[in-house]
């Protein structure tokens, strides 16, 4: 488990724990007794620390944690090398992680390859880094820093850490070389400002406004994680209390967050998101099927999906050609993909020599002929089965034989789109979820005729361009949103009883989930719900109506058909369950100015109607039988001279709107009266009983 020698007057310790060296109980052991030998040893002068093979640990060893604790513990084993008067240098390649980075900071130097990686993910898995690392990494690299890492869990390449401070150096080439020769240059230096227990943090004086900063973030981005929390509180006490006591409460933090359900939890996700790429299916699985070689793809459609994938593909090194039916979509499609990658540039989330290679890569066509010898070809149009068809049979005659066909469908049949070809066995489906380019999940489908080869090549390309791919069968919905189906449709039915949008949402938002299902529909765009809808009643040759509330005898919501009627798809048209601040917008807002006027401009429509009949006499009995029949709040002075304020002409403009798009509500038809009155600009003195004062 740890690989000892001795070169010279240095001895060598490499943790050799494939696959990645991570320090379970036997490695521990293995240290413990390999740190007591090299200290015994007179005749050697310094220690290294290193990994074997492809990496220095990346942590401590996560299935051990729902085991009984066994001794050495990794803090005890680690401090013997800080209290070593011998010097220890971890010499550093590949991931050091969680408990792998404790051990280098109980080191007395640090030394990293230029591609290594070092960080703190245990936030990741629900605990906090347990070894001492909350109390020693901001000894190091001040406060600030070290919350940023450790709440954020993320990896930072060698240059950064050299620059905070946290590697003393960096090395190319063999790492038991490096290790060997830096150990040598420190032999005989004095070790006490060497070691981080003797430090202090050097900007402990801002320790309560730092960990402020922190919590409000993390309470906002992490909503209902208890680690972030818990890592903030162990990090502000390196601060605020001594050494052993920050020990103290890391431990006590530590030990209530692993007895909690969410640790447990993350644990679980972080195995079964290595589990889905051991995929099988019948006829093969990923040991006996070889992903094919994937140089350039194509993606079929520049809408919001088909430029989310292609800009998966592009930033993986992807060729990508981007095919569109129009000079305009096409430009479109090219723009929105510049501006996500450029955004993303400016974000730090990707490197700028990445984005000037995609932008090489991208190539817009409107001639299919243009495809015909790449090896991948991702259709993202609409959701219409015939269409797709269409697309495929032209495809699969113009295509070369080996290249892939795949549909980014939703719901449709792989196999019916499948059989428009004659290579069923290279079909299959990349469904990719809105925004294709930020969201992780990559759902592969196979069918009946698709190759185990075929599979394995969509769930290499979904690894390469770093997705979390999992494979499933074709069925109706497939995996996601088969299951997702109810969870919508009864949202829907809940509005139908009664419930608000922002109710439901916050119902599911308070769970845990950054968005319920009204914004999450509004982002994926309503015309998919209505599209789907359609499409599954006409394969089922029933034709919906308006007013259809059961499909084969099932209920179905007539709010799916209402709001596509209505224009009202979600962001990209600016208003869907919600309103945004415009179309393509990110700003949910309950569409306040639409509920105000249709709620007051019919009624007022409805008051002029009355006046015109000659029901009422004056606006002003209009007005005071609001204020003392309806409550209405005496400083809008009732509903007729609410419209009077607003301007008659707008009113009458806003009601002949909704009469056009609500032609069966009689009370939307324009009053006479109204129209009279906006189009001669009357003022309302005129039209009321009394005086101009009044106004
Ligand atoms: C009970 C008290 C304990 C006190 C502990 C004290 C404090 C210390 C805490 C920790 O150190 S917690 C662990 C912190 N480290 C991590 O979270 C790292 C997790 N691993 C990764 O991020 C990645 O695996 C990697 C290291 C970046 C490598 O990525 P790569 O894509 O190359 O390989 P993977 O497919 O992810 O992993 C390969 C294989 O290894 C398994 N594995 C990875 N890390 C661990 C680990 N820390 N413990 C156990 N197993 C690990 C991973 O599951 C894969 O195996 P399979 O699942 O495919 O069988």
């Amino acid at each position: 488990m740890v690989d000892y020698s001795v070169h010279g007057q240095v001895a060598v310790l490499e943790v050799n724990n494939p696959p990645v060296n991570a320090f379970s109980h036997n490695v521990r052991v293995g240290l413990d007794r390999s740190i007591d030998k090299a200290i015994k040893d007179t005749n050697v002068k310094a220690i290294v620390i290193c990994g074997k093979g492809r990496t220095f640990p990346a942590g401590a060893d996560i299935r051990e944690f729902d085991q009984p604790h066994k001794e050495p513990s990794l803090t005890l084993v680690f401090e013997k090398l800080e209290k070593t008067t011998k010097p220890v240098v971890a010499a550093i390649h590949g991931t050091c992680l969680g408990g792998g980075l404790e051990c280098a900071l109980f080191c007395h130097y640090r030394i990293a390859q230029k591609t290594a990686r070092v960080g703190f993910p245990e936030v990741q898995i629900g605990i906090l880094p347990g070894a001492a690392g909350t109390q020693r990494l901001p000894r190091l690299t001040g406060l600030h820093v070290a919350m940023d890492m450790i709440t954020s869990g993320r990896h930072i390449f060698a240059p950064e850490a050299l620059k905070y401070g946290i590697i003393d150096e960096m090395f190319t080439g063999d790492v038991i070389n490096a290790g060997i020769k830096f150990a040598k240059s420190v032999m005989n230096k004095p070790l006490e400002d060497r070691c981080l227990m003797n430090k202090t943090v050097k900007d402990a004086d801002q320790a309560d406004q730092i960990a402020d900063e922190f919590m409000s973030l993390v309470k906002r981005k992490y909503k209902g994680f208890e680690a972030p929390i818990d890592c903030v509180k162990a990090v502000k006490a390196s601060a605020t209390l001594p050494y052993r006591e920050g020990l103290k409460m890391e431990s006590r933090l530590m030990q209530k967050l692993l007895l909690s359900g969410q640790s447990a939890a993350q644990r679980y996700a972080f195995f079964s998101e290595r589990a889905v790429s051991r995929w099988k299916m019948p006829g093969g699985n990923f040991q006996t099927a070889k992903p094919l070689p994937i140089k350039s793809t194509a993606v079929i459609g520049a809408g919001t999906m088909g430029t989310g994938i292609a800009v998966c593909l592009l930033n993986a090194g992807y060729q990508v050609y981007l095919l569109e039916q129009n000079q305009k979509f096409l430009e479109n499609g090219v723009k929105t993909i510049r501006g996500i990658i450029e955004g993303s540039v400016r974000l730090g989330k990707t490197p700028m020599a990445v984005a000037q290679k995609a932008a090489t890569l991208l190539k817009p066509t409107m001639k299919y002929e243009d495809l015909a010898d790449v090896d991948l070809v991702i259709e993202a149009v609409y959701e219409n089965l015939s269409l797709k068809r269409e697309i495929f049979s032209k495809l699969d005659k113009l295509c070369k034989p080996t290249t892939l066909l795949c549909s980014n469908t939703s719901s449709l049949d792989i196999d019916r789109i499948g059989t428009a070809t004659k290579r069923g066995d290279k079909v299959a489906g990349m469904h990719f979820f809105a925004p294709a380019y930020y969201m992780r999940l990559l759902e592969n489908i196979y069918s009946t005729q698709t190759s185990p080869t075929t599979a394995a090549t969509i769930m290499d390309v979904g690894r390469k361009i770093g997705k979390v791919s999992v494979l499933v069968k074709s069925c109706q919905g497939f995996l996601a949103n088969r299951m997702r189906g109810p969870f919508a449709v009864e949202a829907y039915f809940l509005l139908e009883e009664g419930s608000t949008p922002q109710e439901v949402d916050s119902v599911m938002e308070n769970l845990g989930m950054p968005m319920g299902p009204f914004k999450t529909g509004d982002l994926s765009g309503l015309d998919i719900g209505y599209k789907i809808q359609t499409e599954l009643a006409k394969s089922k040759g029933v034709e919906l109506s308006v007013d259809s509330k059961f499909l084969m005898g099932e209920r179905i919501s007539t709010l799916t058909r209402t709001m596509y009627d209505n224009g009202r798809l979600g962001r990209k048209t600016g208003k869907g369950w919600y309103r945004y601040e415009k179309p393509g917008g990110k700003l949910a807002t309950p569409d306040e100015e639409e509920i105000l006027e249709r709620l007051m401009y019919s009624c007022i429509n409805e008051g002029f109607k009355i006046l015109e009949e000659g029901v009422a006499a004056t606006p002003e009995d209009i007005d005071i039988s609001w204020i003392y029949g309806f409550s209405w709040p005496k400083y809008l002075g009732g509903p007729m001279y609410y419209a009077n304020r607003i301007g008659l002409d707008k009113i009458y403009q806003r009601i002949c709107y909704y009469h056009e798009n609500f032609p069966y509500s009689s009370h939307w038809i324009p009053s006479r009266l109204l129209l009279k009155l906006s189009e001669n600009k009357v003022p309302m003195s005129q039209w009321c009983s009394g005086t101009d004062s009044k106004l």
